[in-house]
């Protein structure tokens, strides 16, 4: 256990350490931010939700400046909702030293971001494409920066960005500090990583699992035509507090979102198509509570930090294992318990098979639950419902007529009766999505054998998402809490 007092931290981002409700530092943090402080680059690598970002955040802030109104500090991260949380957490901490920090990225009104850049920033986060249009523009100037970070490096090191991120770099000072974090770091992208820093110190925080060990794992087994009905039916058996839902392709997000709809499930969906002002209001509506079932592309698989997340579906299993671990991170952060069911159709196992490999975890099999399962579910649901309304006592002004419905009826039957009323009788409207196909384990197995060349890489890879620009980020999020934690994770890339 290491204190953050041990870390040599100052007092400004002390005070907001505990303000935010940090008491100990996570292993990432203790092992990464005495390196970071001396000056070092490094690599960090620890599982989901374990707090890389503060890893990061508390070197780069300790360095500022703050009388100087100038950037001095660039954090790079894939998606716009990432950007934006990554800033809020960077923000809250560097508050009391005086320390502003700002988010830009595409979707957005340049004319509004160049306003807010000319109010003097010390640290902008930033998806790539629309950091190079500013770098172009020279409203955001790079001269002054001594600190670069890659967040979700290996993706950022991926197809889809590495050529912006190449561009980046060389456009801030060489005698800068870079720092890259990941819960995930295929070994081919560490090589490409480490030619563009100087001598890194690589940290990894050890671990059995690539996965976190505090979220259950499980798998059903269904053909693709009854992924639908399964995923009704689990979320009715087992009533998740926030449940994220990832689907394929942006299509399959929009028909399943609508499905959940039809049968009355508090759903939406969340993909690149959507406009910003649409992804930010989805999300923010999660996080408030006011959705219960996010349905997301891979655009939501990494870095978000959104408290109340119980359980998350891979409706249809991630490409690669690396994007299975940064998915089913969305649960289990910062210490909690959380359930991760993937679906897979019989044609798909050998994929199982690749992600339990490369992500030392297992999955356990879970048989498809039945449609009176999820009755007997929904019921549970209404009894829960009439257990919190006797257990507020204030029942009274009830008692006479149910003393008279008792006269009439046995006490089963009365009761029997209020369940049924309270139970949220499920449309049962017949929801048809269209198939995919199943995911080949062999192409992605070929790349992953033909290791050390980029080309073999690009193929894997290639697959998820074109073009790297902007695609999109988003997320806010990061809740402080207290205490423990527990980590680790992987990534893939949005393609949405
Ligand atoms: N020392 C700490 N004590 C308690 N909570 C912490 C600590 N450090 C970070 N947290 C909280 O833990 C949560 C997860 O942190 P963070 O988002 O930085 O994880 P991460 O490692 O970047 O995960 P991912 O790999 O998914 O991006 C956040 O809500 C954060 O505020
Ligand atoms: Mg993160």
């Amino acid at each position: 256990m290491t204190t953050f007092n041990e870390l040599n931290i100052s007092q400004p981002i002390m005070k907001a350490l505990e303000k935010m409700g940090f008491e100990e530092a996570t292993p990432i943090q203790a092992e990464t931010i005495p390196s970071a402080l001396e000056g070092n680059d490094v690599i960090g690598q620890a599982q989901t939700g374990t707090g890389k970002t503060a890893a990061f955040g508390i070197p780069l802030l300790e360095k500022i400046d703050s009388g100087q109104r100038k950037i001095q500090a660039l954090i790079v991260a894939p998606t716009r909702e990432l950007a934006i949380q990554v800033a809020e957490e960077i923000n809250r901490l560097g508050k009391g030293k005086g320390i502003r920090t700002i988010s830009v990225f595409g979707g957005q009104h340049m004319e509004r971001q160049i306003k807010a850049l000319k109010d003097g920033p010390q640290v902008v986060v930033a998806t790539p494409g629309r950091l190079l249009d500013h770098m172009r523009r020279k409203t955001i100037r790079t001269d002054n920066v001594q600190t670069a970070v890659l967040d979700e490096a290996d993706e950022m090191l991926n197809m889809g960005f590495i050529d912006d991120i190449r561009d980046i770099l060389k456009n801030i000072p060489a005698e800068r500090q870079t720092l890259l974090f990941s819960a995930t770091m295929p070994k081919e992208i560490r090589d490409i990583a480490t030619n563009l820093m100087n001598n890194p110190k690589e940290v990894k925080v050890k671990a059995k699992e690539m996965t976190v060990e505090n979220i259950d794992q499980y798998f059903i087994e269904i053909p693709e035509k009854h992924k639908f009905d399964t995923l009704t039916n689990h979320l009715d058996i087992y009533a998740p507090g926030l449940a994220i839902v990832f689907a394929r392709t942006k299509k399959r997000v929009d028909e399943v979102t609508d499905g959940l709809q039809t049968r009355g499930f508090r759903a939406e969906g969340i993909h690149g198509d959507l406009t910003q002002g649409k992804r930010m209001s989805v999300l923010n509506k999660f996080k408030n509570n006011r959705v219960d079932v996010l349905v997301a592309t891979d655009v939501a698989a990494r870095g978000l930090d959104i408290s109340g997340v119980t359980h998350v579906y891979n409706f249809d299993i991630p490409q690669d294992p690396e994007g299975y671990v940064h998915r089913i991170g969305r649960t289990g952060r910062a210490g909690r318990a959380g359930e991760a069911i993937s679906f897979i159709t019989p044609r798909e196992t050998a994929q199982l098979h690749l992600i339990e490999k490369v992500t030392k975890s297992k999955m356990k099999r879970m048989g498809p639950p039945t449609f009176q399962e999820a009755r007997r579910g929904q019921q549970q649901a209404a009894a829960d419902k009439l257990r919190r309304t006797i257990d507020k006592k204030d029942l009274q002004e009830y008692h006479e007529t149910a003393t008279e419905l008792l006269q009439d009826h046995d006490s089963v039957t009365v009761v029997a009766a209020a369940l049924k009323m309270l139970t949220k009788e499920r449309r049962n409207a017949p929801v048809n999505i269209s198939s995919v196909q199943p995911i080949s384990v062999k192409k992605a197995q070929r790349s992953r054998d033909n290791k050390g060349g980029r080309s073999g890489n690009k193929k894997f890879y290639g697959k998820r998402g074109q073009g790297g620009r902007s695609q999109g980020g988003r997320n806010q999020g990061g809740r402080n809490r207290k205490g423990n934690y527990q980590k680790r994770q992987n990534n893939r890339r949005p393609n949405s």
